[in-house]
């Protein structure tokens, strides 16, 4: 007699392989967001002599940190400033090596660490929760817009300003105040930054929420 085949049920992946696909998907994300904040870099600067660039890699700090969350966004970061630091002409006007961590805008640099990690920490909060993303998928929160414009002002601007203004007083020797009032330049073109950043989030969202997990 032949037994009748039955249909085989889909095999649900183990937890262990879950994890480690989700830990391989990560470091792929830091790594584009670290390639993203680099080439972003391209777009130039507008020098401000002997002081501090304006430059677009801002607007690629605070998307980090929105789409990857607050660890993952500051390790994307810490990706590029540790390719810097090894001598890749990542930052913006082709900048690069151990120099640029002793200069004038060393503190916005690890400013954007801090950025990051704050604007994620409004997007995502500290931890992402187990759902309907999949077994033992972990996913993170709908971003809103209320959570994206203050995410992006705190975290994108005053966190990275609050590093990188005592510093940049620290090392040349400027007053604090003077510095603080030399950096209000910075203002108009960062607060444009967020304001694209929070569209962008908003619109990737809607249109592939998947990469935000
Ligand atoms: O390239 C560097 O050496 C770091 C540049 C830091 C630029 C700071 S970040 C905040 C503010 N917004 C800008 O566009 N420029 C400054």
């Amino acid at each position: 007699m032949h037994s009748i085949p039955q249909p085989t049920q889909p095999t649900q992946p183990t937890q262990p392989a879950v994890a480690r696909e989700d830990a391989l998907r990560s470091l792929a994300r830091i790594a584009v967001f670290a390639a993203l904040i680099g080439a972003l870099g391209l777009m130039g600067a507008v020098p401000v002599p002997g002081l501090v660039p304006v430059t677009a890699q801002t607007l690629g700090v605070m998307l980090a940190g929105a789409i990857l969350g607050p660890w993952r966004g500051a390790a994307a970061v810490s990706l590029l400033l540790v390719l810097v630091a090894f001598g890749m002409p990542l930052l913006s006007g082709g900048r690069g090596g151990l120099g640029v961590f002793v200069g004038p805008s060393a503190g916005y640099l690890f400013g954007w660490v801090l950025g990051a990690a704050v604007v994620g920490l409004f997007l995502h909060g500290l931890r992402r929760s187990r759902g309907a993303a999949g077994p033992g998928r972990l996913r993170p929160p709908r971003p809103t817009w209320l959570r994206a414009v203050p995410g992006m002002l705190v975290g994108g601007i005053l966190a990275v300003y609050a590093v990188g203004i005592p510093v940049q007083a620290l090392i040349t020797g400027m007053a604090l105040s003077d510095t603080a009032l030399t950096s209000l330049a910075f203002l108009p073109g960062d607060l444009i930054k967020a304001a694209v950043a929070c569209l962008v989030t908003m619109a990737l969202w809607r249109a592939y929420p998947r990469a935000f997990r």
